[in-house]
């Protein structure tokens, strides 16, 4: 049995739609797998970075302050034209140590410059700086990135990039502990560039990567612009505050993979605090997983369609099962119905025949006459209606047994169908009574018919126990006018039947002839 190409092409696309989902899924789930993994490695590695440069710019600004400590302890008030010299030499040697000093210098307690470097300054009032007025109250001041005020015009005449500087002063103590002055210097804050730089080694595996650094109050100090007023105010991504990494949404609109790191304080030391923040864009940092999702797209297809190939394989193989038992039962079913018709027709035929003679019983007698004689009064025409008995048929059963009783009723029933046209109706109202209804005659006709009939059986022979006898008919004759009951019309016959039996039978009265009507008549 061959499997039908509906079959298979269901088949077909249970499979395919199965491999299809399973793809899906999978793309999904390893989509999401490595999007998590990706975030948390590129983050880690972000953070690693911010961790780093935050620590190099506390060193950096610690390794400053140790200078100027260091230095604060072997400066005393210049008091000869020697100590003077000597104190020039020492904050020029210091000077030159370290290359992002942009100017170094000693003040009295009142804030003029006493000594500085390459004697920038020297003689100015700075008792307004926050760097002075800040060491002369604490044990040091480290100030946030500022740009020049003084120093602007002597150190940049060029007037290219503002220059910008971090602070970092102390005290100049007597030995009684009174201070005398303050040791200040400013750091330029290309300093925190080259360590931009040196960070940027560690992202080369991340091109797009950028560093920026956020005063404690929002400004940015480092990194590319990212507001009009050059603040950046972040609400931290729940990841972010947690684990210092992780997806964060910029004032853009546009996400970033960050790490942040903030600069701390030190046990001796407290500087300002600084965020740094070190970001990669979102598009490019997850760029792997949207090339493995097209990848596992591709590859899903592909076992989608290896899948829908097996399903279209087996499906010969699974299904024809399926479809022997579906062409078996449209077998069954069809044989099913057309044994139900026929039981139904021979019900009908049972419900509406007579066994014995095959010619209609009564109760369909009186359904079919009723049909014939619309069709009648369609067509104008007569119909009568012959009620036929046979005579003493008793006497035949009891002679010869109800059997040949029985070949009686068969025989008239047979002449009489032979006899009628086929519009005409034969039936069989009673045990030997039959019933004529015969379209477009008048009782005349009908007469003429039933005494044809009459004749026919009574030249019949029937034999029985070695002998031979006959059988007659007696018959009464009625029309049957549009206006009356059919039940009417059976029993004006069943009378006049009844007159051909009490003249002696063998005979056939109609109702035009009628001793009743004539008696009416009369
Ligand atoms: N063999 C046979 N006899 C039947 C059948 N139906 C009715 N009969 C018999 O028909 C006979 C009718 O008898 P009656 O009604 O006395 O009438 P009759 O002997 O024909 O006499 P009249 O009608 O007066 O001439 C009875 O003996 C019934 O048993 C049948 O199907 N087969």
């Amino acid at each position: 049995m061959l499997v039908p190409v509906n079959l298979k092409l269901r088949w077909f696309a249970i499979y395919a739609g199965f491999g299809l989902l399973l793809s899906l899924i999978i793309t999904a789930v390893l989509t999401q797998v490595a999007t998590r993994q990706i975030e948390e490695q590129v983050g880690t590695s972000l953070a690693h970075v911010a961790e780093q440069m935050a620590h190099q710019l506390e060193e950096g600004m610690f390794e400053r302050l140790r200078d100027l400590q260091t230095a604060a302890k072997l400066i005393e008030v210049p008091e000869t034209g020697a100590q003077q010299e000597r104190l020039e030499q020492l904050i020029q040697a210091l000077y030159s140590s370290y290359e992002n000093y942009a100017w170094l210098g000693i003040t009295s307690a009142d804030g003029e410059v006493l000594i500085s470097s390459n004697n920038v300054l020297e003689g100015a009032d700075v008792s307004a700086r926050p760097w002075f007025q800040g060491a002369m109250q604490n044990p040091y001041f480290i100030g946030d990135v500022h740009g020049a005020l003084l120093l602007e015009s002597i150190l940049n005449p060029d007037g290219a990039e503002p220059l910008r500087f971090v602070d970092v002063a102390v005290p100049l103590k007597r030995p009684d502990g009174s201070i005398w002055g303050v040791l200040g210097s400013h750091l330029n804050w290309a300093w925190v560039q080259e360590l931009e730089r040196v960070a940027k080694r560690g992202l080369l595996d991340l091109p797009a990567a950028e560093i920026i650094i956020v005063s404690s109050e929002g400004q940015v100090l480092l990194g590319p612009k990212v507001n009009d007023d050059g603040r950046l105010q972040l609400r931290l991504s729940e990841a972010v505050a947690r684990q210092g990494h992780g997806l964060q949404q910029w004032p853009d609109g546009a996400e970033y993979v960050v790490g942040l790191a903030v600069t701390r304080e030190r046990q001796v030391y407290k500087g300002p605090e600084w965020q740094v923040w070190v970001r990669e864009p979102a598009t490019e940092a997850f760029k792997p997983v949207r090339e493995l999702r097209w990848q596992a797209v591709w590859i899903g297809l592909a076992v989608a369609l290896c899948f829908a190939g097996i399903g279209w394989l087996s499906a010969g193989r699974i299904a024809r099962p399926y479809a022997d038992i579906s062409s078996k039962l449209e077998h069954e079913v069809a044989s099913r119905t057309e044994e139900l018709r026929r039981t139904n027709e021979k019900l009908e035929r049972l419900a509406t025949t007579d066994s014995l003679t095959g010619l209609l019983n009564r109760r369909a007698l009186i359904k079919q006459a009723k049909q014939l004689r619309k069709r009648a009064d369609r067509h104008g025409q007569d119909i009568a209606v012959v009620m036929i008995d046979l005579d003493n048929f008793k006497k035949v059963n009891d002679s010869y047994g109800h059997s040949v009783g029985d070949k009686v009723l068969k025989k008239l029933a047979k002449l009489a169908g032979k006899l009628v046209r086929e519009v005409d109706i034969v039936a069989r109202s009673g045990g030997e009574e039959f019933t004529l209804v015969l379209d477009g005659s008048d009782e005349k006709n009908a007469k003429a018919v039933t005494q044809r009939l009459a004749k026919q059986l009574r030249e019949a022979e029937f034999s029985a126990d070695g002998e031979t006898f006959t059988v007659t008919l007696s018959a009464g004759v009625a029309s049957w006018s549009s206006d009356q009951e059919f039940e009417i019309v059976l029993d004006k016959a069943d009378e006049l039947l009844y007159e051909a039996k009490e003249k002696g039978r063998d005979c056939v009265v109609a109702a035009f002839e009628s001793e009743s009507n004539t008696k009416e008549a009369d």
